[in-house]
């Protein structure tokens, strides 16, 4: 047993085993030493049965191959799907590809952000989607309008922004202060600008069969890449998506369906929660509620989208709190196959998303390519 734990955690040491120099960054066990050993020696020399849940997965970006005797050693560990590294993969299509825009027809993307009022994690998003426009050479305009101000000089902004030409896309950061009216002032986006999706015209026909949405929603968007680029089929699976949100619960919900997913939705409401997430191969999980889906509520070897951002107190980090995701994460890590981390999972994507929505944008009201 100690000759096997010393062995295999030279290995890990030496990083001579590519993957396994994850299990003990992403496994907080709690055990001692020796009885990891105990873990590591159950299956020791024969594949356990849980390594077929790698079959689901065939490549990632980042290490194309799964290391059968870290797949052994890891037993109970999943694979992380590093959103981060897929979002600076994207970035740099988009990069390239505003630079041949730039290039041929003179035109540089612009993407408006309004920002209303002085929340901390709002004004932090947006000046997270700023510095990605910037890397990226979309160019960025801002409003940053006070916490009093009315429903109407929000939608003069936005009349501003819908007639300027160098205005590809208009976002409103959200949440709005309680006294405006949400619908009112998403409805006045110009649908060729709504580069968040919001648009009641853009979630129909995201739901209709054969019709195309000029913009699918960010963050939904941003979990279905990550599924493509992780080769996570989702054709014929059961899918669950758990909130049913307009900004990504249910869009995620149309989005699975229309990749061909057998999909339900849990909600508040639902009374077997647990056991209908059970069923799942792939979990998309979107309520803001901490932890909340413990391993008992996924089935071994499902995909787990999480894409719950929730701070929690944690007075050794030096915020103060930390941020933690809707999934129970060292949980999830025993049974599933594959799961996102929080943070460097979705969030990242939903920006790289939106720059790509805003390309795209840019490039049909111009007719290139
Ligand atoms: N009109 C509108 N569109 C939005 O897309 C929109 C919105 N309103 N309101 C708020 C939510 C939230 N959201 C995030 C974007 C990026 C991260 C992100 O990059 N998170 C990083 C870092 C988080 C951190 O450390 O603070 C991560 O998860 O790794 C998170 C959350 C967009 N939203």
């Amino acid at each position: 047993r100690t000759t096997t734990f010393r062995f295999l955690n030279r290995c890990l040491r030496n990083r001579t085993i590519p993957m396994a120099s994850s299990i003990f960054t992403h496994c907080h066990y709690s055990s001692s030493p020796s009885s990891l050993a105990f873990r590591l020696h159950r299956h020791p020399f024969h594949v356990p049965p849980t390594c077929l849940r790698f079959s689901f997965l065939h490549s990632s970006p980042a290490s194309s191959h799964v290391d059968p005797l870290a797949a052994m050693v890891t037993e109970s560990s999943a694979k992380v799907i590093d959103g981060k590294a897929v979002a600076k993969q994207i970035r740099d299509e988009i990069t390239a590809e505003v630079s041949k825009m730039r290039e041929a027809i003179g035109v540089i993307p612009g993407l408006a952000v309004i920002l209303v009022g002085d929340r901390k994690d709002s004004a932090t998003y947006v000046r997270n989607k700023k510095k990605a426009c910037e890397s990226v050479g979309i160019n960025s305009l801002e409003a940053n309008l006070p916490e009093d101000s009315t429903e109407e000089e929000v939608l003069n902004y936005i009349s501003g922004y819908n007639e300027d030409p160098s205005v590809h896309g208009i976002l409103v950061q959200l949440p709005l202060p309680s006294h405006m009216n949400e619908q009112n002032i998403l409805n006045a986006v110009r649908i060729e600008k709504d580069v968040d999706g919001f648009h009641p015209l853009n979630i129909g026909r995201l739901a209709m069969r054969g019709r195309e949405p000029l913009f699918v929603p960010c963050t939904p968007k941003g979990c279905i890449e990550l599924l493509h680029r992780y080769s996570v089929s989702i054709k014929g699976k059961r899918a669950v998506v758990i909130g049913r949100s307009n900004i990504v619960g249910m869009p995620a919900a149309l989005l699975l369906q229309r990749e061909d997913a057998t999909v339900s939705v849990v909600h508040s409401r639902t009374s077997n929660p647990e056991e209908m997430t059970r069923q799942a191969d792939i979990i998309i999980a979107a309520v803001g509620q901490a932890n909340m889906v413990k391993g008992s509520w996924i089935k071994p070897g499902a995909v787990i989208i999480d894409v719950g951002i929730n701070p929690v107190e944690d007075a050794s980090s030096p915020r103060g709190y930390k941020l933690v995701g809707d999934v129970c994460y060292e949980e999830a890590m025993k049974v599933a196959s594959a799961v996102t981390p929080v943070p460097g999972g979705v969030g990242p994507m939903t920006i790289a998303m939106l720059l790509q929505n805003t390309l795209i944008s840019a490039k049909r009201m111009h007719n290139f390519e």
